[in-house]
């Protein structure tokens, strides 16, 4: 294994985990704010931004001993630290070390795209890579980009007490939901995040962003959220053999790349972003070096969670991509947690869970509410075909819980099947012949 940054990549240290860690304490802030609704007096939290930014940087390092060089070793594998270069079609060089091997597999990840914006170069602007180095916090945080990084840091920032205005062309995370994005967006902006509709194309310090439509914002800060780019210059793909383009290393299913000796894991080759997605594809590569057996990538059944609150989890297609793939030949069915009785409970009751229905196969889920990505593992299971709509109907779930929605929406999806004219005909019989 060749790294030349910290151990662990993105996720660990400038992803995943600090975003949590960061998210994790905003809600500690809202929580406090927000206790009237439950009886509990309302305060405002004093934000001590120093010791949220360490809180931050613990998690990290509580988390990385298990990506560490040191247990990477203890686990047999020899760990060089350095910049990989590639050299041939099966030859790396790290610093002033020649290797080679039968087959090289590339996870050298995204970096976060800086958009055409005029002037942008000037402004020290932040990224994922920067933005938890911060140590006070941004009086004004204004976001290019309203993806899952651009409202997931919206929501933190403004929970800690930052103002924050979020700048895209689009609606917010336009890969999922809409009905489901539109009850996250109603929580963020009922908290103070505002979204303007818009694309930043020119920035000058201070911080001032100007919009296409010759409007402008003026901050303190400027967060670049605005998706994903590769950079490959350093790392001798023309050497290998490797053809790449703007959005990352061209790969067949099984992720081999031109080179079929070299294959191209995770952000660095264009298709979905996630840690589970790199870790996903790293296991079938072993399968594929390890035990030589074919083993593509299969995305049907991919889940994936905005760790919003509301979180916003999805797993298949939505409900709009299914109409355009079936020819809106779907049955969708919806439960709303306005009446789920720990919702209720727990007073918040915001959101619903969502079923997509192919003929008899469930071909996506989306759930919004709190706790949703914890919700959505089941739903995964049967767009995987590993578990039926049936089977899940039938469960017994423990009460009170928002898992029960899913089993009603399941349920409710086999309402024919239990409850039809064969099924009523016998019940009736079965009572006439008792009087
Ligand atoms: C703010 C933020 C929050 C996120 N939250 C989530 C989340 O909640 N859930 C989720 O699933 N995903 C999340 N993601 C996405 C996730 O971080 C990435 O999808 C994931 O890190 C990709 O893993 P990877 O191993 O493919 O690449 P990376 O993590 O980028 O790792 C690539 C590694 O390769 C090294 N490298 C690159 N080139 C070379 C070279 N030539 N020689 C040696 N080493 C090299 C780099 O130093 C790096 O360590 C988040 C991303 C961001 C930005
Ligand atoms: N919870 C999670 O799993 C999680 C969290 C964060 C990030 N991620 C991953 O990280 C990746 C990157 O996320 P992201 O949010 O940066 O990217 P994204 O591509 O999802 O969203 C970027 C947004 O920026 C907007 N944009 C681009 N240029 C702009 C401009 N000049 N002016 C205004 N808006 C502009 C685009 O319209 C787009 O909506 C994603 O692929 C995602 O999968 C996952």
């Amino acid at each position: 294994m060749i790294e030349r940054g910290a151990m662990g990549g993105d996720c660990l240290n400038t992803g995943c985990v600090p975003s949590k860690a960061l998210i994790a304490a905003a809600r500690r802030a809202h929580d406090l704010r927000t206790g009237a609704r439950l009886g509990i007096a309302a305060a405002d939290p004093e934000i001590d931004f120093a010791a949220v930014h360490a809180h931050v940087h613990r998690a990290i390092a509580r988390i990385a001993p298990v990506d560490s060089v040191e247990h990477m070793t203890e686990l047999g594998c020899e760990v060089i630290r350095g910049e990989a270069v590639l050299t041939g079609r099966s030859h790396v060089t790290v610093g002033g070390l020649a290797l080679s091997a039968p087959r090289i597999v590339l996870a050298v990840g995204s970096r976060p795209l800086v958009p055409p914006i005029e002037g942008i170069a000037a402004i020290p602007y932040l990224t994922n890579e920067t933005i938890f180095g911060l140590t006070e916090r941004p009086e004004h945080l204004v976001i290019v980009g309203n993806g899952p990084v651009g409202v997931e840091l919206a929501q933190a920032f403004r929970r800690l007490g930052s103002r924050v205005t979020v700048i895209a062309p689009g609606s917010a995370l336009p890969k999922d939901d809409a009905d489901a994005t539109a009850v996250a967006v109603a929580v963020l902006r009922a908290e103070g995040v505002a979204f303007v509709t818009g694309e930043v194309v020119r920035a000058e310090a201070g911080v001032t962003v100007h919009i296409k439509d010759g409007s402008s914002i003026a901050g303190s800060h400027l967060l670049l959220a605005a998706g994903r780019s590769v950079d490959f210059a350093a790392l001798g793909l023309a050497a290998a053999g490797i053809r790449h383009d703007a959005h990352g290393i061209a790969t067949d299913a099984r992720r081999r790349t031109s080179n079929p000796r070299i294959y191209a894991i995770g952000d660095c080759r264009p298709g979905p972003h996630f840690t589970h997605v790199s870790g996903y594809e790293g296991s079938n590569i072993v399968v594929e070096i390890g035990f030589g057996l074919p083993a593509k990538a299969d995305y049907r059944a991919l889940p994936w969670v905005t760790y919003t609150d509301p979180e916003v989890a999805q797993v298949g297609l939505t409900e709009a991509e299914a109409r355009i793939r079936y020819g809106g030949k779907i049955n969708v069915w919806r439960e709303d947690f306005a009446d789920n009785d720990r919702a209720i409970a727990e007073g918040d009751a915001t959101g619903f869970v969502k079923l997509i229905k192919h003929g008899r196969k469930l071909v996506g889920a989306t759930i919004v509410g709190p706790h949703a990505g914890d919700l959505i593992l089941p739903a995964a299971m049967m767009v995987a075909g590993k578990a039926s709509l049936l089977g899940v109907a039938n469960l017994i779930v423990p009460y009170p819980n928002r898992a029960e929605h899913l089993k009603k929406a399941a349920f409710a999806s086999q309402d024919a099947l239990v409850f039809n004219r064969w099924t009523r005909g016998w019940a009736q019989l079965l009572a006439r012949s008792r009087r």
